[in-house]
């Protein structure tokens, strides 16, 4: 047996997303939003399946928090709803949904646990979207104002703050790929897309600064950490342009106010540019004092000129995968973390890590050993992260419960927590009883 002590200040949570668990979609004044759209859009997402109901947690956010509080967790991640703030995008402010809203900090903070806000997790107002989206400086202006309201009504309860969950899944997932919402396959509209999120970022954080907010302000890239299939430098060169898609491309503006110049030449190659105007640099990178890291799997890549845009194939290479086929590999995490160091050793909360694992109720029990397997192998890698000397100061399992997993719609199980998503019954599953073993002890105990 092997012992892992955390740090004491460590902090264990798990986050969750609006438009994945609230449902009431069209409750509470809340407007319409591109994922209300996409997965009405036959063909988008598996089965139809849609946020209308999810897991309801508008209405049982109460019993959400008492499985939270029984699991012991001291920070809990989760996001606003735009649509709910703001129902056309940037005109009038709905008071019932910041209401709802307060209610469920106040019911965070009466448990003892600390709220880590998302306040864009891809729920963009439809009415955004059909006048040009992220693309257009509308959107850029409404978001500021979006952010402004809740930075003003929630400070003082609220301390950590992110502005964007995954801009590479907002950008090139979901308007290169079109994979996500709202479904684009355009590399010039993704670039564009990028930027605008960047300067609604940017102005958000100043914005942050001038109004006096209290606590931290941060951003949650995705990683996508890949490893060359050979020794060739083409497949050395294919996995840094995957690998800085996900993260410098928004990451270098903001620590160095400039893009990847090898990624901004290799798009150029491709005909696309990035949309600068005069002072952006200037305002995307004013300073943060935090960074989200999301870690789910890494790669084997190789350089293919077929392999999409990048010209970078992950190849299959036998690896154990969790049921959405994403590899188990969790040294990705600790060479990414050690890369992320080129911006210095700057405060980093693992605001996601997870496993898809299908397991069922099974007399009463979901005995889910592949997800526990998961967590020891990723929080083992964290345990190296820290003694490393790297600022690693939170996790945050993705996710509290099962879930609404986007275009996979619900047969994809992320949760701690099983949902029937007919009676809405949650029961934890084994692996929620052995996070709360960790977080009690602050330790991890691997079996030799
Ligand atoms: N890179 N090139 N890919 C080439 C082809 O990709 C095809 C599919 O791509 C992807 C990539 C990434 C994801 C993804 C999902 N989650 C889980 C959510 N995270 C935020 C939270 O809401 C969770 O639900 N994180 N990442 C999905 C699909």
């Amino acid at each position: 047996m092997t012992i892992f002590q955390f740090p004491k200040d460590f902090r264990w949570g798990t986050a969750t997303a609006s438009y994945q668990i609230e449902g009431a979609a069209q409750e509470g004044g809340r407007g319409v939003s591109i994922w209300d759209t996409f997965a009405r859009t036959p063909g988008k997402v598996f089965n139809g399946d849609n946020g209308d109901v999810a897991c309801d947690s508008y209405h049982r956010y109460e019993e959400d928090i008492e499985l939270m509080k029984k699991l012991g967790i001291n920070t809990y991640r989760f996001s606003i709803a735009w649509p709910r703030i703001i129902p056309d995008g940037d005109g009038e402010i709905n008071r019932e949904g910041l209401d709802f809203y307060h209610r469920f900090v106040d019911a965070l903070l009466d448990a003892g646990i600390e709220p880590f806000l998302t306040l864009y997790h891809w729920d963009l107002p439809q009415t955004l979207e059909d006048d040009g989206g992220w693309g257009n400086r509308r959107t850029v202006d409404a978001f500021v104002k979006y952010a402004e309201v809740i930075f003003k009504e929630f400070s003082g309860k609220i301390n950590f703050w992110l502005t964007f969950n995954e801009p590479w899944c907002i950008a090139f997932l979901s308007n290169m790929l079109g994979i996500h919402a709202p479904g684009n396959k355009d590399l010039q509209t993704a670039i564009n897309v990028a930027h605008g999120l960047l300067v609604a970022h940017g102005k958000s954080v100043q914005s942050f600064r001038r109004m006096g907010i209290t606590g931290q302000i941060g951003i949650a890239p995705n990683v996508c950490w890949a490893e060359p299939y050979s020794k060739s430098p083409e497949d050395q060169a294919a996995c840094d342009r995957s690998i800085a898609l996900n993260t410098d491309w928004f990451l270098d503006p903001i620590y160095k106010g400039s893009y990847p110049q090898f990624l901004v030449d290799w798009f150029a190659e491709a005909g696309a540019t990035v949309p600068i105007q005069d002072g952006d640099m200037e305002i995307i990178s004013e300073p943060i004092d935090l960074l989200g890291i999301n870690y789910y799997t890494m790669g084997i890549n190789r350089f293919n000129p077929e392999a999409g845009v990048l010209q970078s194939e992950e190849l299959n290479m036998g690896l154990i995968k969790t049921d959405i086929g994403w590899p188990v590999e969790s040294r990705g995490l600790y060479e990414f973390m050690h890369y992320l160091q080129k911006y210095g050793n700057v405060d980093v909360y693992i605001t996601e890590n997870g496993a898809c694992i299908n397991d069922d109720l099974e007399n009463g029990k979901i005995n889910d050993d592949r997800r526990i397997s998961y967590y020891e192998q990723h929080l083992a890698q964290i345990h190296r992260i820290i003694n490393d000397g790297i600022n690693l100061k939170g996790y945050m399992a993705w996710s509290l419960m099962d879930n609404f997993e986007w275009a996979e719609g619900y047969r994809m199980r992320f949760g701690l927590v099983h949902v029937d998503y007919r009676s809405l019954v949650r029961t934890p599953k084994e692996s929620f009883y052995w996070y709360q073993s960790v977080i009690k002890n602050n330790w991890l105990e691997i079996r030799n």
